[in-house]
């Protein structure tokens, strides 16, 4: 399997917090590696190395060989992100937003083409020419998985995608994730979702005060055996 995302000895300090304790940790192709934990175990942080948002203080963080902090830009081809709130311009359109981002990326896509991928991605028709001020979070995740797959990412990074969305809404978030990583797109995603991790996780890590101090292949627990697991290392 293909590696794609890789963290060697990845620290991170801030002032008066050692926020990451030297992660090791190998994504291939394909995996969706979800990461639990606690507020503040630093998820965030993890995720913020491999975007090169912030510098670690030590170790180095890799996306298809090539290391984070040295590459910024370089990376950046090759990864989506999807936070929490996908950030959209409000006064364009769902399309004119997929139409510029994928532009960035150096994409130069027909108006076909890109309602093709906003279809795709689970957008109703009737919101493709609407301003993206008005849509709801659901929405702003598929579009945020429309640029995604229009930009060829090989890594998506994901930091509590679902918190917030309705189970439906959730649902089709997740079934969208799979269909990626079917096609090879290999996953990190942030989450307090241990139902959904166990669900469509290929492997699980229990990220607590800075250290992952387990990683499940997914397949092999019950969901609330994962639940009992996760609270236990919580209460150490
Ligand atoms: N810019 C910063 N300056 C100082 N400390 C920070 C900074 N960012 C994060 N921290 C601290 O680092 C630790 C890890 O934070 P991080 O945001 O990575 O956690 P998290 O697991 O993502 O939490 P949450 O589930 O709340 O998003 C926390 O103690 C946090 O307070």
């Amino acid at each position: 399997m293909d590696i794609i995302l890789e963290a060697k000895g990845l620290r991170k300090e801030y002032q008066d917090k050692l926020a990451l304790k030297g992660l090791n940790l190998e994504i291939g192709a394909g995996e969706i590696f979800c990461l639990l934990g606690q507020n503040g175990a630093g998820k965030s942080t993890t995720i913020n190395l491999f975007l090169g948002f912030i510098k670690p203080t030590s170790g180095a963080a890799y996306i298809n060989g090539i290391e984070v902090a040295e590459n910024v830009t370089k990376i950046k081809e090759s990864l989506a992100y999807i936070p929490e709130n996908v950030m959209l311009y409000p006064n364009l359109t769902g399309l004119e937003n997929l139409a510029l981002f994928s532009s960035l990326a150096g994409f130069d896509y027909s108006k076909e083409e890109l309602m093709h991928y906003l279809l795709n991605a689970g957008l109703p028709a009737e919101a493709i020419s609407r301003r993206v001020g008005g849509y709801s979070k659901g929405m702003r995740q598929k579009v945020g998985i429309a640029i995604a797959v229009a930009k060829h990412a090989k890594v998506l990074l994901l930091d509590e995608p679902t918190s917030g969305l309705d189970p439906k809404a959730s649902n089709e978030f997740s079934e969208l994730l799979m269909q990626l990583s079917g096609a090879g797109t290999a996953i990190f995603m942030a989450t307090h979702d241990i139902f959904r991790s166990k669900e469509m996780g290929t492997r699980v890590g229990i990220m607590r005060e800075g250290e992952l101090v387990d990683v499940l292949p997914a397949a092999d627990l019950e969901a609330n055996e994962l639940e009992k697991l996760y609270l236990n290392y919580m209460h150490i």
